[in-house]
């Protein structure tokens, strides 16, 4: 299978293989004819679809990070925020969504900023649970750094929770992932924290 180093529109382009059959006998499987007109190529969007929401099991943390781990002074906190994911639940295959907020204090290293957000769509687009993306990211930033500490803190909508199920549309849940000063010194998670609420409270 061709795999592109970053997730793009071009995993679109790609269909998971296999995957158009099984959603043209799915459409069967609920009752609806894959036959009419509107349904014709939709078992190939799904598969095309399916491709990005995917993308993630094809790219490695390196295809994430590129070359953007440079040298550098300074030890304070370097937040990222508000980093939109959105991922599939491996229970129900549903999406859940949310931002991700990500913090490090560098011990002689920093990463492009950009590259959050690259390793944020690396680990959400896979089936997961929420807990287990908000760790790999932790892990991810630590492997590439071995910085000081680490954060990471994500909001997500559970449309497994919302549209089916328990049906609670205005329930959100919040994980976090806590490492070095940020797990053994309060005030450093007292600002990682407040800094957060500061942006939760605006919205
Ligand atoms: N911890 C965790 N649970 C999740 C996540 N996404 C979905 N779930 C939960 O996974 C659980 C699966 O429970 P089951 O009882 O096996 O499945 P179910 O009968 O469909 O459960 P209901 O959703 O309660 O109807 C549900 O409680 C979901 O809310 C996640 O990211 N983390
Ligand atoms: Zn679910």
């Amino acid at each position: 299978m061709t795999t592109y180093p970053t997730i793009s529109a071009a995993d679109e382009q790609l269909e998971v293989p296999g995957l158009s059959a099984l959603a043209h006998d799915w459409l069967s499987a609920i009752g609806e004819d894959p036959e009419r007109e509107g349904l014709q190529r939709t078992p190939h969007r799904v598969a095309k679809a399916w491709s990005f929401l995917t993308a993630g099991y094809h790219k490695t943390l390196q295809d994430a990070a590129g070359d953007a781990v440079f040298a550098a002074e300074g030890s304070e906190m370097v937040l990222v925020k508000d980093i939109e994911f959105y991922s599939m639940c491996e229970h129900h295959m549903l999406p859940f969504y949310g931002r991700a907020h990500i913090a490090y204090i560098p011990d002689g290293k920093i990463l492009g900023l950009s590259k959050f957000a690259r390793i944020v769509d690396l680990y959400s687009r896979r089936l997961q649970v929420q807990e287990r993306v908000t760790t790999q990211i932790a892990d991810a930033v630590e492997e590439l750094l071995n910085p000081r500490g680490v954060a990471v803190l994500m909001e997500g909508v559970h449309l497994c929770m919302a549209m089916r199920g328990v049906q609670k549309q205005n329930s959100s849940t919040t994980t976090s992932a806590m490492r070095g000063l940020f797990k053994e010194d309060m005030r450093t998670r007292m600002e990682f924290l407040s800094a957060v609420q500061t942006t939760l409270r605006s919205r």
